[in-house]
């Protein structure tokens, strides 16, 4: 398995067929036993078509709240989902149940009314995604629920099906290209499941020029309503425009 992975020397870029897989995504969650992601996602022509990610340590079940301690959630049933998206065809979640395979479901975003009441995910590591600039963006929101902090992209996982509503990652070091692999499936799922997924600048994540997103700052990923009214806020804290 190791030697196979070794073989993933791809640059990247625009043309044919690229798989992008991080085989242990939020490396710093596995090892302290919280949230990871096994990611996977296949690119044609620099598009993304499809996106899988397997979340262990989250619930089983698509409505359980966002909390800290998720990962304690073992149940009879079992613990953790796959989720995967299909360009076009939408989002699906599958339990990983200690029985036979289960069934799918289609998983959509929560639509924002208020966005006051909306629940924030953020990176564990503050090197990763600035605390600070989020929790000021939140104040000027009127969001008072606390923002929920975990590894890896069972963040886009958890805000297409509901759990959550916005996920932000707010650049911290100005030099720092964000990696294809730690956003493509991700970006791909929430957008199917019913989301918006921009940089800080309004801009698509584009995937087509090899293996960072080179042209993009940051992410800004909440449901299609309220995806203008919450980089409008981004943007004014950050002081972009
Ligand atoms: N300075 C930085 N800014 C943003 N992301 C960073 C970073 N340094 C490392 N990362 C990436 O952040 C990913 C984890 O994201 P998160 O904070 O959402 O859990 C890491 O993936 P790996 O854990 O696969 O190495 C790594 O690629
Ligand atoms: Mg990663």
């Amino acid at each position: 398995m190791l030697t196979f992975i070794d073989y993933g020397n791809s640059k990247g870029g625009a043309k044919g067929r690229i798989w992008a897989i991080d085989p242990i995504d939020g490396t710093k969650g596995f090892l302290r036993g919280g949230q990871y992601a096994v990611c996977l996602a296949l690119m044609v022509d620099g598009d993304v078509k499809v996106g899988v990610l397997g979340c262990p340590n989250l619930p089983i079940d698509d409505a359980a709240p966002l909390s800290g301690g998720m990962e304690s959630g073992q149940t009879d049933e079992g613990k953790g989902c796959l989720f995967s998206g299909v360009l076009g065809q939408g989002a699906v979640s599958r339990p990983l149940t200690t029985g036979a395979l289960a069934a799918s479901q289609k998983i959509s975003m929560k639509a924002i009314t208020d966005i006051a009441a909306a629940t924030f995910c953020e990176s564990v590591e503050a090197g990763h995604s600035s605390h600070g600039d989020q929790a000021e963006i939140a104040k000027k929101l009127g969001i008072t629920n606390p923002s929920v902090r975990m590894d890896s992209q069972a963040k886009y996982a958890s805000i297409a099906r509901g759990a959550g509503d916005i996920y932000l990652r707010l650049p911290v070091k100005a030099t720092y290209q964000e990696k294809i692999w730690d956003h493509a499936a991700g970006d791909l799922i929430v957008r199917e499941a019913g989301g918006a997924v921009t940089d800080i600048h309004g801009k698509r994540l584009d995937f087509s020029i090899g293996r960072t997103l080179a042209d993009n700052k940051g992410v800004v990923a909440a449901p299609t309503g309220g995806h203008a009214q919450v980089l409008a806020v981004v943007q004014e804290v950050l002081k972009i425009k």
